[in-house]
């Protein structure tokens, strides 16, 4: 696929739920295209519809106007070439399963022979630096390495698009940097496309290459900010750059006009 052709196409997507005391807007119109191999941050304050879009997108949930198509094909169910990581890494990994296994399922499910399955999970384990915890089960790893087997399983399914879900907001900040850290890496090593969704203004500059702010509920994207980083960032040197903090401090910004239903400013 060219460069220039969007793997992911979002166009004017609506949502309108039917609540028990009338319809909520909760997504207003929200356009965007994200490119083969891009990182992009998703940002935006509490309540926004951030759980909303990624269930669109998914194919979870039906949009109630417009679309979203992934490789030219309309999303109406969960497609294959997408895998997920949710937030609750002690919800999605089952507890009688190893390790090894709970990699394995996905691959399991689609049919792959067990030679080529434990293969591939070996692999992704070992990229996520759990080669050694095959045979151990989730409960007797930390809330760290639990997320690194659920994002080891997202990898060995070998999608196009990965979708992150505030991955990391359940566990501790110095666990937390290492694994933005290793989703930089994937992201370079698999040239796979990230789409990141966190609610932690810091983490979107230091991971993207691009953050999409929402505004509030009926949401519309508020800005569509590059991240002009260097390609290769550490936590200390990245974070303690000016040009960080200049990006860090324009999303601040623009989240707090959004929390304040304030419109984008024509020359942001
Ligand atoms: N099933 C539903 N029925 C009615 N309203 C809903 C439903 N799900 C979400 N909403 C409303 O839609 C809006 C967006 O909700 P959503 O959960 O997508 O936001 P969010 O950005 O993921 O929130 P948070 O950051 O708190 O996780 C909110 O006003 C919410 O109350």
């Amino acid at each position: 696929m060219p460069e220039h052709t969007p793997l992911l196409s979002v166009r004017d997507l609506k949502k309108t739920y039917q609540g028990a005391s009338g319809p909520v807007e909760a997504i207003r119109n929200i356009t965007f295209d994200v490119r083969p191999g891009e990182l992009v941050c998703i940002v935006g304050p509490s309540g926004c519809g951030k759980t909303t879009l990624l269930k669109c997108l998914s194919g979870l949930l039906p949009p109630t106007a417009g679309s979203v198509t992934l490789d030219g094909a309309e999303v109406s169910a969960p497609p294959k070439k997408m895998a997920v990581v949710f937030q609750e890494y002690g919800r999605s990994l089952y507890p009688w399963l190893t390790v090894r296994d709970n990699v394995g399922l996905p691959l399991k499910a689609q049919g792959v022979p067990r030679r080529e399955r434990l293969a591939t999970v070996e692999r992704a384990l070992a990229e996520v630096g759990l080669g050694h915890a095959l045979d151990t089960y989730p409960w007797q790893l930390s809330g760290g390495m639990q997320q690194r087997v659920a994002i080891a399983r997202a990898v060995a399914y070998q999608p196009e698009v990965l979708v992150m879900d505030e991955p990391f907001a359940a566990v501790d900040a110095q666990t937390r940097a290492d694994l933005e850290d290793l989703v930089r890496r994937l992201w370079q090593d698999l040239g796979v496309t990230v789409l990141f969704v966190t609610h932690d203004i810091d983490e979107s500059v230091y991971l993207g290459e691009r953050v999409l702010m929402l505004s509030s509920s009926p949401t519309v994207v508020q800005q569509d900010l590059a991240i002009d980083l260097p390609a290769h960032r550490d936590q200390l040197t990245t974070r303690a750059m000016p040009r960080f903090t200049e990006l860090r401090t324009q999303v601040y910004e623009q989240i707090q006009r959004a929390k304040r239903g304030e419109a984008v400013p024509a020359d942001a």
